[in-house]
């Protein structure tokens, strides 16, 4: 993950940006911000609000101006999937239909300025707008139009994203619409958002092709009426760092991040511009609004670079990858229970006895035959548990190794292991999932069929069950024995891996035929860790785990 890094932040730019126009307005964003406050706020003379003690939620809401794209990567379906990823209801007024995709535009259909008109009054006069933002504005009506309403039914904020040409190079706005956008349009937003040839056209042709080019032309731009000038680094040459410019009327800021490496950035310029809008709906001032949008783009570039969607040069973003991840569901990432075969579990303090760090001890078990891996750390201090399962998670990407987290959550989100092991007392497996996503792998501990039912309903991938024999590794643990685990098998239906006291020696025993179909492997901390030779000591568990498992022994290839 990249973020946006701000250079030459002016503290004085708060104040600034008139997002609170008026005391009413800030008592709804107010409100917005603490929808559960009760009628404090009606009391106060917002009549916006209910007056009991019921609670309302006011869900902040972008309206976008703007054409669509049949491609769904930029345009009007970006607006809405971007400001939905944000949090924010987003409606839609179309100024044109295009025939789209990752190729380029094959057509355009032109929707007339009064149908404009009456599409922002129907959203206008019933659910309102906290941002306006404006893209493709294809004619001159079309902009008279828009500025009327908005002098009509005044938003806190306008977003103007001044479309001109596609990333594919296809006109979308020719230079008739360019006076009107700077005399008439321009003068009412806070922010307006070009790409560097877009700021080259509004200053009257002049190249924009450097960062000193792009500060003038920011102040050109400001001069013409916008509060704020984005000057869009997106078209830099060079395949360094990504910067874009902005402009205050008083200060330039250099907003700078790293370059994705990616042909999928159709529709950037409308993510960026609606994710800036949704943060502004949501009640941030300016400047916040734009790094946390930056943010978010930088996200979601990342998280689409490696799809394959058209065969066009421009693909688009996965806008909504925190609810479908398309990179991971189609990936050898997903769970395979065979993964559980021989599942090595971390012990710091053995690791240290042996003189040897955490990110080696899974090595060594990864190079010995471990087919996934457990850190676990009963001692350490946050920092210190982080550093370590970040270096581990380096060693088992590397072998495409699943590597999952003991408890802590929040390590596992904040190194993106994959997967986290939880106990009856820990996080409940069904808030685990829901700040963990569909793709991470859940464990849960369970020593009875009832729990291994319960852990199975809940959305947990895996179970471990023990201590089938008694193990020095876990104070207090009640042993289930063999009998108990194969109950446990019978209590759900997904895989089960056994823990507790396992070695080479009783390995075979735990796995022996007949065994529950869903009896996948052995768990193990001494038998590869309490030993001189890690390597060595995970190769012999794993020949005694191949002999007994034949089936599994392909899936999962020996190091
Ligand atoms: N490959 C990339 N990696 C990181 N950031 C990028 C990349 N491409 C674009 N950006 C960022 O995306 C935003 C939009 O950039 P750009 O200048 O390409 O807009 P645009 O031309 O209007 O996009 P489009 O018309 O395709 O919607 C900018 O903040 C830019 O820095
Ligand atoms: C409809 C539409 N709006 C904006 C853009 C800018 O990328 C596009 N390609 N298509
Ligand atoms: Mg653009």
């Amino acid at each position: 993950m990249q973020g946006a890094n701000l250079v030459g932040f002016n503290t004085n730019f708060l104040p600034t940006f008139p997002i609170f126009k008026t005391t009413q307005h800030l008592f709804c964003h107010l409100k917005q911000a603490y929808p559960t406050a009760s009628s404090t706020f009606a009391s106060m003379g917002n009549d916006e609000f209910t007056t009991t003690t019921t609670t309302t939620v006011r869900v902040p809401r972008v309206l976008t101006v703007a054409g669509s794209d049949s491609g769904a990567g930029a345009g009007i379906q970006a607006d809405m999937k971007a400001c939905a990823a944000l949090g924010v209801y987003c409606t839609t007024v179309i100024t044109a239909v295009t025939a789209q995709n990752t190729a380029g535009v094959q057509g355009i259909h032109t929707v007339p300025a009064d149908f404009v008109e009456k599409q922002m009054l129907s959203v206008l006069t019933d659910i309102g707008a906290d941002v306006v933002k404006t893209g493709m504005l294809p004619t001159v009506d079309i902009i008279r139009s828009i500025c009327d309403v908005l002098k009509t039914y005044p938003v806190t904020a306008l977003v103007v994203d001044p479309v001109l040409v596609a990333t594919s190079g296809d006109e979308l706005a020719g230079p008739a619409v360019l006076d009107v956008l700077r005399e008439e349009l321009l003068p009412m937003a806070d922010l307006v958002t070009p790409n560097l040839p877009e700021a080259s056209a509004l200053i009257g042709g002049e190249n924009v092709v450097n960062i000193s080019d792009m500060r003038e032309a920011a102040q050109a731009i400001h001069a013409l009426g916008p509060r704020n000038v984005l000057v869009k680094g997106g078209h830099l040459p060079g395949t360094g760092g990504m910067v874009d410019v902005l402009y205050d009327g008083v200060d330039w800021h250099e907003l700078s991040g790293s370059r994705v490496e990616t042909h999928n950035t159709h529709g950037t310029g409308c993510t960026l511009a609606s994710a800036i809008a949704a943060e502004l709906a949501k009640g941030h001032p300016m400047l916040p609004a734009i790094l946390a949008a930056k943010q978010y783009l930088a996200d979601t570039l990342q998280q689409s670079a490696g799809l394959n969607i058209g065969r066009g040069a421009q693909g688009p973003l996965n806008h909504l990858y925190k609810l479908s991840n398309w990179g991971k569901t189609s990936t050898e990432r997903q769970f395979k229970p065979e993964a559980l075969l021989l599942y090595a579990v971390t012990d710091a303090a053995m690791n240290k006895r042996w003189g040897r760090s955490t990110a080696d001890a899974v090595r060594g078990a990864i190079e010995g035959g471990a087919t996934i891996i457990q850190i676990r750390e009963k001692e350490a201090e946050t920092g210190e548990f982080l550093r370590e399962a970040e270096a581990s998670l380096k060693v088992a990407r590397h072998y495409g190794i699943p590597l999952l987290i003991n408890d802590r959550i929040d390590i596992a989100m904040a190194c993106d292991a994959d997967g986290i092991h939880l106990g009856q007392s820990d996080l409940p497996v069904a808030q685990a999932r829901a700040l963990l996503g569909p793709e991470k792998i859940i464990g849960v501990s369970c020593k009875t069929p009832e729990q291994a039912e319960k852990a199975w309903k809940d959305g947990a991938d895996y179970i471990g069950s023990g201590g089938v024999y008694p193990t020095t590794t876990k104070k207090d643990n009640k042993t289930i024995g063999l009998d108990g685990l194969r109950e446990v098998c019978y209590g759900s239906p997904i895989p089960v891996v056994a823990i507790g006291g396992i070695s080479t020696s009783n390995a075979g025993q735990v796995m022996q035929e007949p065994r529950p179909q869903n009896l996948k492997g052995v768990a193990v901390v001494s038998a590869l860790f309490n030993q001189a030779d890690v390597v060595a000591s995970t190769q012999a568990l794993r020949s005694v785990l191949a002999r007994t498992v034949k089936k599994s022994s392909p899936v999962v290839p020996l190091l």
